[in-house]
């Protein structure tokens, strides 16, 4: 079984012509609601992708608590180990412009509310060889708490650093395997902006020293990673996108459902890689993560 510990949201998406400027009001198009967090929308992921998942962390006592969990419940994840707060389900409240361009305030809540006791009691619950899954959606500590029990544990850890935050690079160092997109290993390995050539020297240098596996998420390029001194490489599909988001938790979520399936590497990644191209086809994240039966068509199509 697969543990996800990490953030559940509700996104609050309101479109308007345009972005009101600080201290204004306009008027907006649309507005519509959808379950977010990195955290949940990686759980599902992998539910959606045949894994049986659990789900660790935390929502409030409110109305957005269970349309946060909904595409969850439907799929059939654990969520035994979702507590319920006295702070609000986190939310995410987005403004979206008719260019496109968005500003959006998280407000982590719930997910702010997870420490040490949740993590342990998740890691607690787990066997040896068992895959936990991170994000850095929920406090710093109580991440840095489930990477070592979880290494004292037997138990494989992949963290997704993302969003980027000033304890990735730290963080990332106490887990097994590490996915990162381009801009997030730049900021991991200290450089600014790396060639290709220069990302693979980083990639070596790095899982020499830590004995990682990385996993680095090149978008419409695909996936590269570095395990036990060789490189992989995976493409997803050639697409149109439609929108992107979501694209890196679905292909996080297959990427675990594979390595706990037992793939061979290769094929994990390039299951999650075409995972993550189909999750661009649709608007939204959770909605748009396909199911197994939809990456397996893709991946008999392409082969
Ligand atoms: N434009 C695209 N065309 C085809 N596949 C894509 C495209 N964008 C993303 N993907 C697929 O999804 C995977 C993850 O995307 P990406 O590297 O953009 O992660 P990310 O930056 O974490 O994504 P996001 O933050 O948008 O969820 C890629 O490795 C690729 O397989």
């Amino acid at each position: 079984m697969i543990t996800v510990f990490g953030s559940i949201n509700m996104d609050l998406i309101a479109t308007t012509e345009r972005l009101p400027r600080p201290g204004e009001t306009v008027a907006g198009r649309s507005f519509s609601t959808a379950a977010g967090g990195k955290g949940a929308n990686q759980a599902l992921a992998a539910t959606r992708a045949g894994a049986r998942v659990r789900m660790a962390g935390a929502v409030g006592a409110d109305n957005f608590a269970d349309d946060a969990l909904a595409l969850m419940t439907e799929a059939g994840t654990d969520l035994s180990f979702v507590r319920t707060a006295s702070e609000p389900t986190g939310t995410a409240h987005i403004l979206v412009g008719d260019d496109g361009e968005n500003v959006i305030v998280v407000v982590p809540g719930a997910n702010g509310a997870i420490g040490d006791g949740e993590a342990r009691a998740a890691i607690g619950a787990m066997n040896r060889g068992d895959l936990l899954m991170l994000q850095l959606e929920v406090p710093a500590s109580a991440v840095e708490t489930a990477l070592n029990a979880a290494r004292a544990a037997g138990i494989i850890s992949l963290l997704n650093t993302a969003p980027l935050t000033p304890e990735a690079a730290e963080l990332s160092r106490l887990a097994d395997i590490v996915v990162a997109n381009e801009h997030e290993f730049e900021r991991l390995s200290g450089h600014d902006v790396l060639s290709p050539d220069e990302r693979r020297d980083a990639m070596a240098r790095l899982s020499a020293e830590t004995g990682q596996t990385l996993v680095i998420t090149l978008g419409a390029e695909g996936v590269i990673a570095i395990r036990d001194g060789q490189f992989h490489e995976a493409m997803g599909l050639t697409i149109t996108p439609v929108d992107t988001v979501g694209a890196g938790d679905t292909f996080c979520g297959y990427l675990a459902a594979g390595l706990e399936a037992g793939l061979d590497f290769d094929r994990a990644l390039r299951r999650a890689a075409i995972a993550g191209s189909l999750a661009c086809l649709a608007p939204g994240a959770q909605p748009a993560i396909p199911l197994a039966v939809e990456v397996d068509a893709a991946e008999a199509e392409n082969s």
